[in-house]
């Protein structure tokens, strides 16, 4: 029985109430029409997910920089450090304002940690092979000039909370970011970032156009979340419930998909496990808890990777 988008969405309308979801990112046949919305199946995960090799080491998964945090919303960054590492990039170095190191040593002793003035003033920042910014970054000026020299390095980031939230003030930068970056924005980051929509419907048309014009993923995060890709296909994710509504669960994410591009996955490759791996982190734990915390979801994302193999 065909399945219809409008099921996947908040509000219903017209158009969702006609628009097919197609089983699967595969098409079935050459000559099968398929829809540009598409749900992701455990098939889809176990084709894109690769195994860890023998005789592997820290160096084969990658050095991710998350630069986030500011000195009322350090957690924020702490979070998103924490999906990175539980992610299993093999390093993971945190840029957090001074007044976050101790805090960093503390709850993170695996991560390490670059100081903003060396952010600002260094050009190479070639050891990392993947860059995430923006959670509780706050939108003072030095944000701003972090985000100016991401955009000169041409380096694809995964941009979320404040760092949307500067873009939608600066389309010049939105524009110049390198292709291949992922936004992760919720509705109202979406809205901020690309003007005021009133149904689902629209914003994800929205979606589609700009994901293509800036060459980039957009991840539209809900209790569905949308993946768009940069031909503007939009992958759905099924995992995920309400016991995960709380604070600090979409800085994991960004931690969690950064990990995956550390890992050397693309970056729509990235944006799919993330949210899937994510979503089914909170599911496996909503089994036995009635609401889950952002640290307790990342502590998991191990093991449902590991069950999900067996
Ligand atoms: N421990 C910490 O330091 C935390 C810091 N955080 C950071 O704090 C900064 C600001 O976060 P705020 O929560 O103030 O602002 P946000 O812009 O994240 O949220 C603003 C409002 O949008 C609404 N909203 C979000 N998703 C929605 C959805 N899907 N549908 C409808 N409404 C929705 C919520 O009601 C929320 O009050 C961000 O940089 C964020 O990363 C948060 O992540 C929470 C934890
Ligand atoms: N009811 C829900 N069902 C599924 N996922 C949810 C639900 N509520 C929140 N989430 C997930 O939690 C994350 C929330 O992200 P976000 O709003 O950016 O939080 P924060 O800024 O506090 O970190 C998203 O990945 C979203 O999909």
């Amino acid at each position: 029985m065909a399945v219809f988008l409008n099921t996947f969405l908040p509000d219903s309308d017209a158009s969702s109430k006609l628009q097919v979801v197609d089983e699967g990112l595969v098409k079935l046949s050459a000559e099968s029409e398929s829809s540009p919305y598409k749900l992701i199946q455990k098939a889809d995960i176990k084709a894109i997910l690769k195994i860890r090799k023998p005789f592997a080491h820290k160096g084969t998964y990658g050095h991710a920089l998350i630069i986030a945090g500011a000195l009322k919303t350090m957690g924020a960054a702490l979070l998103c450090a924490k999906g990175c590492l539980y992610g299993g990039a093999g390093l993971t170095t945190v840029s957090v304002p001074e007044s976050g190191l101790n805090a960093l040593n503390t709850v993170l002793p695996e991560a390490m940690y670059l100081g903003r003035s060396n952010l600002i003033k260094i050009k190479s920042l070639k050891k990392y092979n993947a860059f995430a910014i923006g959670p509780g970054l706050g939108k003072l000026f030095e944000s701003v000039c972090i985000i100016e020299e991401l955009v000169v390095l041409k380096v694809p980031v995964v941009v979320d909370a404040d760092a949307l939230n500067i873009l939608s003030t600066r389309e010049d930068l939105l524009m110049h970011l390198a292709k291949d970056s992922i936004f992760t924005p919720h509705l109202k980051e979406f809205d901020n970032l690309f003007g005021k929509h009133k149904t689902w419907w629209e914003r994800l048309q929205t979606a589609r156009i700009m994901a293509k014009k800036l060459g980039s993923v957009i991840v539209l995060k809900n209790q569905y979340t949308f993946i768009v890709d940069q031909q503007g296909d939009v992958m759905i994710n099924p995992t995920g419930n309400p016991a995960m509504a709380q604070g600090g669960m979409g800085d994991v994410l960004t931690g969690l998909i950064t990990a995956y591009i550390a890992q050397g996955y693309s970056a729509k490759a990235a944006a799919i496990l993330g949210c899937y791996f994510h979503g089914k982190a909170g599911d496996e734990l909503a089994e036995s808890h009635y609401n889950i915390t952002a640290s307790q979801l990342a502590e998991q994302i191990p093991k449902t990777v590991k069950g999900f193999l067996k």
